[in-house]
């Protein structure tokens, strides 16, 4: 698991939004071969997608060929309530991006069969071959979606009866009147984000850092189901600084100082990771991480 650490919020969201591009144009996407992509809502994303709509205004990303599904919406709460995910993604990104609506997937919290529309929702994950990259925030509990402490590391998208806190939490959508949240949402698995082959992860705030920390420095447990993404072969989370408050200085040092090797071998170029490994040849990298070689040049 990687770990990147930025100031600030809007730090964050930059690098995420250039993350998340650079792996769209490295990936080359194609009517036939489309870039699938897992997404959430809340106000970690915003940032990222706020970023995405203005460079694809720029014309540096398309999202024609890209595909979305998204980790989960309330049921019951009709379609076009101001505060259904389903319009909170079209109002903060599918709007003002060049996305064919087809290739738009969200859940419908409205199916007369509930857990028929889960298991379509997996059925057409698969069907286009697995999602790529699965963004994601998290709850300050640590749930993924909406997997609530306690929710099996390995399940598939099904219908969830949300925690009380989630609920309080999500009140301030709906004017702080808990009787007015939805107490029931779909949401994909945990198993269904971990089998993405990569996962990122936005953790902003220090209302977060006890579940960074639960993520990072504790075992894999139910009752911080992000922590499932330890067992992920390609995962990477990114904070800020207020994220990182309950982290040991040991852990945050380290993860800084990978980092910074990381970028002194392939520079901003993350995807250039063939020039990383030629990089490397011929490097001491211990006398690299002090500072006293440079991975271009080579003794
Ligand atoms: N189901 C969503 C999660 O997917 C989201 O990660 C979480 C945190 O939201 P925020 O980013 O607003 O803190 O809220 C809800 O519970």
């Amino acid at each position: 698991m990687r770990l990147h650490i930025r100031d600030t919020v809007d730090d964050v969201a930059e690098y995420v939004a250039n993350y998340i591009i650079a792996r769209i144009q490295a990936f080359n996407p194609t009517a036939e071969r489309p870039f699938v992509i897992g997404l959430p809502t809340g106000s970690s994303p915003l940032g990222v997608y706020r970023f995405l709509v203005a460079k694809h205004r720029a014309g540096e990303v398309s999202f024609k060929h890209v595909v979305t599904f998204n980790m989960d919406e309330y049921v019951g709460l009709p379609r076009d309530h101001p505060e259904s995910y389903h319009s909170f993604m079209w109002k903060n990104l599918f709007q003002h991006i060049d996305i064919p609506p087809a290739q738009v997937n969200l859940l419908n919290g409205n199916a007369d069969n509930l857990e028929a529309e889960c298991q379509a929702y997996e059925a057409k994950i698969f069907a286009v071959g697995g999602i790529e990259l699965f963004l994601g925030g998290i709850g300050p509990d640590g749930h993924i979606a909406f997997n609530e402490p306690g929710s099996s590391l390995t399940s598939r998208t099904r219908v969830k009866t949300l925690a009380y806190d989630t609920i309080l939490a999500n009140s301030r959508f709906f004017d702080n009147d808990i009787t007015k949240v939805p107490k029931l949402a779909l949401t994909v698995g945990v198993g269904t984000v971990t089998d993405a082959r990569e996962v990122v992860i936005i953790i902003t705030g220090a209302h977060k850092a006890l579940a960074l920390a639960k993520c990072i420095e504790e075992g894999i447990n139910h009752m911080w189901t992000v922590s499932a993404i330890q067992n992920h072969p390609f995962s990477m989370i990114v904070c800020d600084e207020d994220a990182t408050l309950e982290l040991h200085v040991k852990t945050v040092k380290y993860f800084k100082s990978i980092e910074m090797v990381h970028e002194q071998l392939i520079g901003k170029d993350r995807m250039n990771l063939r020039g990383a490994i030629t990089s490397l040849k011929g490097v001491d990298t211990t006398r690299l991480l002090s500072g006293e070689v440079s991975p271009t040049k080579k003794e």
